[in-house]
């Protein structure tokens, strides 16, 4: 792996300090690291190096999975750490932030390969490429990549004008856009499932399946981000991102070799024949909802119209459903149902393959009750996967369920970020968003974004602790379906 310089915007932030530290110092840990490197952080707190250093070491100690200890490591990792306070805005400061990290990679012995991390609010994104470019930071000499944290835009059109000024400064290839949920190592397993598994390769297509089904729910509520979220709602803030790129990471065809270029063409090709709503599909297929107040884990809590930063008046999503269709050869006929959204019954994230019945349909177990085979991907917090089969159970002479099972605890499993910028220090783009996936989502919500807009669509409200409203359940069950809530 080439040694570089990690350029941290934001550096002084939430997501730094519960994320990116503590991925750092894990693949530290794991010798995943270059073997020389130079950690540059930023943001507009006059702080100095130590200051810095000390911030991080606190970031590890309270949100790392693993505790510190040895000391002399955590001493070594920190002495790559140094702090440039730069307001973003001002040209100026890039300036000296070049010389800071030039200082360095003459110190370091280092290449002028250079990792820009933008972990600052979207507004922020435009004017640092630019001053970026103008001030010489972007080397000739080495490599440079950015890695830049969504959202990606807040509709088409904002996302389309986004893109094209990074392009004034990054190829798209060296543009690394992170989706957490790719960095969830039961995704990266995905395509892992099966190519060493040629059994479900081979059932994983209509003529075997008869739908699919993707939860993300989640118990927090609105939480401190109030303003983010009335404007975000579900759709933005989990729908067009996580929740299509898990879509599109399931229904893939596997390619032949897992490169980025192949993967990416891949879920691209699912985007393309992704079945557009129009306004009746908005309407038939997306079922949106609203929290109000209930019980979660035998607490009481208030509903969204209640939360601190809410406007009674707030018509925003807090769950959305939808049935989509992918018009391809291999998954034409069968509904992929999605549905996401704050204070539900439980935190988890789950794939679940539902297979056709044939002898249900063909009725010749008229005593029996056969529940269809499942392949069920737990994607978190337990990583795992189960295969529901039938079998007659000897004592009662009944057909029952049985399950085999593979699960992980999440305390042994790498960190989403970890995987994620691991990834990106060795230039292996596959677990990140490219372009046209990204802009072939905005496009495919673009009519549910204008409906919830105009308010013409029901908003339903869900009790806090259900598994939303009953409209997604009568969903599915227009096409003779139930969610799996297992
Ligand atoms: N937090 C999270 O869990 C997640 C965050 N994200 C995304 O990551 C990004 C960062 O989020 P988060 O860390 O939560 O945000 P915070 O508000 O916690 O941090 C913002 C950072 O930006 C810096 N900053 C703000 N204005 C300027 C400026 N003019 N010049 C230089 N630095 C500036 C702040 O530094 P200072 O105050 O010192 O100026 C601070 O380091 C956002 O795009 C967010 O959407 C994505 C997923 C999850
Ligand atoms: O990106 C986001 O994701 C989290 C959920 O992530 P998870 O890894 O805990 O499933 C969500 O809470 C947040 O609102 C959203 O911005």
């Amino acid at each position: 792996m080439d040694s570089m310089t990690f350029v941290l915007f934001g550096a002084t932030g939430d997501l730094a300090k519960r994320k990116i530290f503590s991925a750092l110092y894990n693949l530290f840990l794991d010798g995943k690291m270059p073997n020389s490197f130079s950690i540059i952080g930023l943001g507009r707190r006059e702080w100095s190096d130590y200051t810095f250093q000390i911030h991080v070491e606190q970031s590890i100690k309270t949100f790392s999975r693993r505790s510190i200890n040895n000391s002399l490591k955590m001493e070594k990792f920190l002495d790559a750490f140094r702090y440039c306070s730069l307001d973003v805005t001002e040209y100026e400061g890039y300036k000296k932030l070049l010389e800071t990290i030039e200082r360095r990679e003459e110190q370091l012995g280092l290449p002028e390969n250079r990792i820009f991390y933008l972990s600052v609010a979207p507004e922020f994104v435009d004017v640092i490429t630019s001053n970026i470019k103008d001030s010489g930071l972007s080397s000739k000499k080495g490599w440079k990549r950015l890695i830049i944290e969504k959202p990606f835009g807040h509709d088409l059109k904002s996302a389309l004008e986004l893109n094209e000024k990074l392009s004034r400064t990054f190829e798209e290839e060296e543009i690394y856009r992170i989706d957490h949920y790719l960095g969830k190592p039961m995704v990266q397993n995905l395509e892992g499932l099966e190519f060493s598994n040629p059994v479900l390769k081979a059932f994983m297509n209509n003529q075997y399946i008869a739908n699919v089904q993707i939860t993300a729910s989640e118990t927090v509520g609105v939480e401190e981000r109030s303003d983010y979220y009335d404007q975000a709602g579900a759709i933005r803030d989990m729908f067009q991102n996580h929740l299509l790129q898990l879509l599109m990471v399931t229904a893939m065809h596997l390619p032949n070799k897992l490169s980025a270029r192949e993967v990416g063409n891949e879920k691209r090709r699912i985007m393309e024949f992704l079945r557009p709503l129009g306004n009746k599909g908005v309407i038939t297929d997306v079922i949106r909802g609203q929290y109000v107040s209930g019980e979660i884990d035998g607490r009481p809590v208030v509903g969204y119209k209640e939360e601190p930063g809410i406007e009674n008046s707030s018509t925003n999503d807090t769950f959305i459903a939808a049935r989509l269709w992918i018009d391809d050869a291999l998954w034409s006929g069968v509904p992929f149902y999605i549905r996401t959204g704050k204070r539900m019954k439980e935190k988890l994230t789950r794939v679940v393959i539902e297979f056709k019945n044939p002898l249900k349909d063909l009725n010749m177990l008229q005593h029996d009750v056969m529940t269809p085979n499942l392949l069920v991907i737990q994607i978190s917090p337990n990583e795992g996967v189960s295969l529901q089969l039938n079998m007659k159970n000897p004592l009662t002479n009944q057909i029952e369920p049985i399950s085999t099972e593979f699960s992980a605890s999440p305390k042994n499993v790498p960190e989403a970020y970890e995987l994620l910028l691991f990834d990106a220090l060795r230039g292996d783009s596959t677990f990140f968003t490219h372009w046209k996936e990204v802009e072939l989502s905005w496009r495919w919500v673009q009519p549910i974004l204008e409906s919830f807009e105009e308010n013409s669509l029901p908003l339903h409200p869900y009790r806090s602790g259900s598994m939303g409203p009953d409209a997604s359940y009568e969903l599915l069950q227009e096409d003779g379906f139930n969610w799996w809530d297992l």
